[in-house]
């Protein structure tokens, strides 16, 4: 049941669409006041459960209440209480932000003084400042992001729901996103459900993570908390020729508390790595057929989290590997501010 404090509660919140089980039978309770960061692959569930909660679809089954109210026969109440914030954010590129910031401001019944008031605090938190004149056409992807971020706040939401809110965006308009969350809630207070493919976003931003995969929350906690219980350090080692026998020599020592593998990479969890290594070296030497191409040790990531609690890899959505390769949409903000 709800306890006092409890600004999101999901109760085996479940949604199909036909045979597929999209969301299934999610547990969650966010506290007023916390960033939670819903986390998962590409198709794990995490638009339609923010959608679900959000009132934007029922659930199948289940029940969740947002800001104390119940989003499948309350649903009116919960929209007064949140901001949403999608992956596919309805802009109108003829408008200007101003403009469209004042049709939010009427949408939600604010007077005209009121919305105007209210656009002068948004543009102290949202940095949009000098651009709302200017229609959103002209806008850079960051700016989009931005704009749509300070739509979800015209009323004052007691909730933010954010949806992916940096996918596509170059490290910088990223960075700028974050520090809006960060401010959003330690000055307001505000809670943030927010969604991410991204490790390090969910890392960086979360007091709290849920790991959502096929659907299913597999894990939840603080990402220390998280990481702290897959083991103190990690081995990375990447090896050629049979990984099964690797992986059994490797298992085999006393120092070594679980391996996955993947492809040809192991990632070992060890109590103490420095002490760790050269036991595994010697231990791989030993093995016909296989030889190391690459021995790394390193600290605990969410990767690694999601790996022990699906034993599958969270396929490549790196923010460094996409930072090198060029963030796809959206031109820099340099351009357009
Ligand atoms: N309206 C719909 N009709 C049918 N299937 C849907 C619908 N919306 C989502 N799905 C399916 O439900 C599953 C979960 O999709 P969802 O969009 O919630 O995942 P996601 O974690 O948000 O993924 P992404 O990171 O790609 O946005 C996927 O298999 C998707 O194809």
């Amino acid at each position: 049941m709800e306890l006092p404090g409890t600004a999101i509660a999901a109760e085996g919140v479940e949604r199909r669409f036909g045979d597929l089980v999209a969301v299934d039978r999610v547990d969650i309770a966010v506290r007023a006041g916390e960033i939670y960061g819903f986390l998962g692959p590409n198709g794990a569930g995490k638009s339609t459960l923010t959608r679900v909660l959000c009132t934007l679809l029922r659930p199948t089954s289940g029940r969740a209440t947002v800001a104390g109210h119940d989003v499948a026969t309350e649903a009116d109440q919960v929209r007064l209480r949140v901001g949403v914030a999608l992956q596919e954010a309805a802009l109108d590129d003829r408008q200007t932000g101003a403009e469209m910031l004042a049709l939010q401001g009427r949408f939600y019944g604010l007077t005209r003084a009121a919305t105007r008031a209210r656009v002068a605090e948004l543009t102290d938190l949202v940095d949009i400042g000098s651009a709302l004149g200017r229609r959103v056409g002209t806008y850079s992807g960051g700016m989009k992001r931005r704009l749509d971020l300070a739509l979800a706040l015209v009323h004052d939401p007691e909730v933010l729901f954010l949806d992916e809110p940096t996918t596509g965006l170059d490290p910088v308009s990223r960075s700028r996103i974050w520090e809006e969350v960060r401010r959003l809630n330690k000055e307001l207070g505000m809670t943030v459900f927010l969604t991410t493919q991204y490790l390090e976003e969910a890392d960086e931003l979360s007091d709290r993570v849920g790991i959502i995969n096929r659907g299913r929350l597999v894990a939840e906690g603080t990402p220390e908390s998280l990481k702290r219980a897959i083991g103190t350090d990690v081995v990375v080692v990447r090896v050629e020729g049979p990984v099964e026998d690797a992986r059994r020599a490797v298992r085999s020592l006393d120092v070594v508390r679980r391996v996955d593998t993947s492809g040809g990479t192991l990632t070992v969890s060890v109590s103490d790595g420095p002490s760790a290594i050269s036991p595994m070296a010697v231990a791989l030497s030993r093995v016909p057929g296989v030889t190391v191409q690459e021995l790394s040790l390193r600290r605990p990531s969410l990767e690694d989290v999601f790996l022990s609690a699906t034993g599958e890899r969270m396929a490549g959505r790196r923010l460094d590997a996409e930072a090198s390769r060029g963030a796809e949409g959206g031109r820099p903000d340099t351009e357009a501010s």
